[in-house]
C-alpha cells in the first residue's frame, strides 16, 4: 500500500504557524490489549496543553469479516473497528506519531509493518523529518519480544528520519512497568488472559505525556528558528 499525496506542500501548509501539537496514536490490535494501551497513550499525550489527540488503526491484512467471527477475538475487535483507519493526511499532519502493536514471532505485527512500508513515497519526500516518535506493543509472555518489537518500530521511525522520545526512566513508573524503550503489557499470566494492569496503563500515559512534551519542545524551537531567520 503506497500512499498517494503530495507531502512537502501539504506538510508546509499544515504544520507551519500553527500553534497546537498534532499527535497521532496509531495501533495495530485484533484481541484488544494493545488497543487497551493506545487509549492510555493518547490520555497521556492529551494532559499537555495545546495539544490535539487522534487515535487511529492500520488496516488489516485479513478480511475484516473472519476476524469478527473469531469466536476468541470477534467481540474484542468488533470495538476495535469502531476506530477510524488512519489516512495519509493523519501521518502528514501529526507532529507526533506513537505506534503499537502486538508483537509476533518476536517482532511488530506485518500489519503495522505493511503500514510502514506503504509510507515510502511520503519518506521521499521527506515528511517525517522532525516528527518525534514512541512506541508502544504487548505480548502474551513477559519475555515473549516485548523489547525486539519497540526496536523494531524505533528502527523503522529512525529511518523515517524521526526524532525517538525513548521514555528511558523520565517517570518513576519505568522502575515497575513498561521499559525505557516504550511502554509494554503482558497479556497471558499462568495461561490467563489478561488485560493491561494499572501500572501499564500509568506507563502508556507516562509514554504519551512524554512524547507529546518532547514534541512541543521541538515546536517551540522551530518556532524561534522562524524568528531569528
Ligand atoms: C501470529 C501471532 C504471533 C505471536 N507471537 C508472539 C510472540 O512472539 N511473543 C509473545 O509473547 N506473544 C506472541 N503473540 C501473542 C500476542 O502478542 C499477544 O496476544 C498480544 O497481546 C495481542 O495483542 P492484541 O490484544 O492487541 O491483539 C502472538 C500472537 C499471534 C496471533
Amino acid at each position: 500500500m503506497e500512499m498517494q499525496s503530495n507531502p512537502i506542500v501539504k506538510d508546509e501548509a499544515a504544520r507551519s504557524g500553527r500553534t497546537e501539537l498534532r499527535v497521532l496514536v496509531l495501533f495495530h490490535s485484533w484481541s484488544g490489549n494493545t488497543h487497551c494501551l493506545a487509549e492510555a497513550v493518547a490520555a497521556g499525550a492529551a494532559l499537555a496543553p495545546q495539544v490535539r489527540v487522534e487515535l487511529r488503526r492500520v488496516p488489516e491484512l485479513r478480511d475484516e469479516r473472519l476476524l469478527l467471527e473469531d469466536l476468541r477475538i470477534g467481540a474484542k475487535f468488533a470495538v476495535i473497528q469502531s476506530c477510524p483507519l488512519a489516512t495519509a493526511d493523519d501521518v502528514i499532519n501529526a507532529d507526533v506519531l506513537v505506534l503499537g502493536c502486538p508483537t509476533r514471532m518476536g517482532t511488530m505485527s506485518a500489519e503495522m509493518k505493511c503500514f510502514i512500508d506503504g509510507l515510502s513515497t511520503l519518506w521521499r519526500a521527506g515528511a517525517f523529518e522532525d516528527k518525534v516518535g514512541a512506541a508502544f506493543t504487548t505480548a502474551s509472555t513477559p519475555h515473549g519480544g516485548q523489547e525486539m518489537t519497540l526496536m523494531s518500530l524505533a528502527v523503522a521511525m529512525t529511518h523515517l528520519g524521526m526524532v525517538m522520545a525513548s521514555p528511558g526512566y523520565t517517570a518513576a513508573i519505568f522502575e515497575d512497568a513498561g521499559s525505557p524503550y516504550g511502554a509494554t503489557a503482558t497479556s497471558k499470566v499462568q495461561g490467563v488472559r489478561v488485560r493491561p494492569t494499572e501500572a501499564d496503563l500509568v506507563a502508556a500515559r507516562a509514554l504519551g505525556r512524554r512524547a507529546a512534551r518532547v514534541g512541543q519542545l521541538l515546536q517551540r524551537g522551530r518556532d524561534a528558528e522562524k524568528v531569528l531567520s
